[in-house]
């Protein structure tokens, strides 16, 4: 599903309405590889099973979240780095092979899973809106802090060293095998500060990249008081960049806060909005583990999810600790939210050929 070169701002919309008018994004990937047992306590974190010894679970991780019915899978990429494979003992071409096959995987998980579509009998995939619905690649990319895996993409203080141009020399070269490979989007993930927002959105510009991209904030929460750079200041540096066509939030919780942020956001950006937020729980560097902090069960996350469609948000999913279950829960919400819709509108396609 080559999308690159495409006219980008009609991109999203003809998505979306694909889509059925919004878009489910897949689950907390790294913490559902460790979930069915993979040891990610490394510096590439989900990108060491780019090493083809694990490569199979990768994919499985993409299946269940394409099961679950995603519209947009990310890849295993957060972490990768071509440096961070060299650290490992690879060579230069083995860290870029292995940077290309995280995009090369989640495709074959597609065809495998559009395969399993026409052959599978089973309920869930004979359902005619599930097995037609398109489905996008998006090249995860995780930020400075995340390479640096201290925990600081959760802090996003870099010091006075670390300037937009360190950023872009940083993500240059990563981003560049990304496209090649054939991603259909760019999910600059995690983004803890405005300076890396700016590094993105200059990076895209200086490169003529065309590939459609988004940027995803961390919201870093004392309670709801926000601190680090204001949402205004961090949107603002992409919100002028023609190749992202759309800005939100992920891996912030606990998603009770989501509806305010959503808020905060709209007033910020004039883009689709998307919201991806983690369990709830709290990850602390120190001890290199998620701990409890709200008490929210994941029966609480749908709808707290559901209440970001009310606040205007066009993309949903679920990051860290969230798993294909919650993410069958998300798609069950939005594609029931879209059948409402269309009872009222008769307006979007897929579903009114099914339900009139
Ligand atoms: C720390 S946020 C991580 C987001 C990334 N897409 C992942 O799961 O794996
Ligand atoms: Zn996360």
């Amino acid at each position: 599903m080559g999308l690159r070169g495409k006219e980008t701002p009609s991109f999203f919309r003809d998505f979306l309405d694909k889509c059925g008018g919004s878009a489910v994004i897949d689950g907390g990937f790294a913490t559902e590889l460790e979930r069915l047992g993979a040891d990610l306590n490394d510096e590439l974190w989900s990108a060491k099973c780019l090493i083809s010894s694990s490569s199979h679970l990768v994919r499985r991780v993409h299946l269940d979240y394409l099961d679950a019915g995603a519209n947009i899978i990310l890849t295993a990429s957060y972490q990768a780095t071509v440096q961070g494979f060299e650290a490992k003992g690879f060579s230069r071409e083995e860290g870029v092979t292995m940077l290309k096959r995280s995009v090369e995987i989640a495709r074959e998980a597609r065809e495998i899973y559009h395969d399993r579509c026409t052959k599978d009998s089973s309920d869930f995939v004979r359902n005619e809106r599930f097995r037609k619905r398109p489905i996008l690649i998006a090249a995860s990319v995780g930020s400075y802090g995340a390479y640096l895996a201290d925990g600081s993409e959760y802090v996003g203080e870099y010091g006075d060293a670390v300037t937009v141009q360190t950023l872009k020399d940083f993500h240059r070269e990563r981003v560049k095998i990304w496209v090649d490979a054939g991603a259909d989007l760019i999910a600059f993930e995690t983004i803890p500060n405005k300076l890396e927002a700016q590094a993105y959105a200059e990076l895209l510009d200086e490169e003529g990249i065309e590939t459609p991209a988004w940027v995803s904030f961390i919201a870093r929460m004392k309670a709801m008081g926000l601190v680090g750079d204001s949402i205004f200041e961090c949107a603002s540096k992409a919100e002028s960049c023609k190749q992202v066509l759309a800005i939100g939030i992920n891996c912030t919780g606990p998603p009770r806060f989501i509806h305010g942020l959503i808020s905060f956001f709209k007033k910020a950006t004039s883009k689709p909005v998307l919201v991806y937020p983690n369990s709830g729980e709290t990850y602390i560097a120190e001890s290199n583990q998620w701990g409890k902090s709200s008490g929210l069960a994941e029966d609480d996350f749908v709808p707290s999810i559901g209440k970001g469609g009310d606040a205007g948000a066009f993309f949903f999913g679920g990051c860290c600790r969230t798993t294909p279950k919650t993410l069958r829960g998300i798609a069950g919400a939005i594609y029931g939210k879209v059948q409402d819709k269309c009872k009222k509108l008769g307006k979007y396609f897929f579903f009114c050929k099914e339900k009139n």
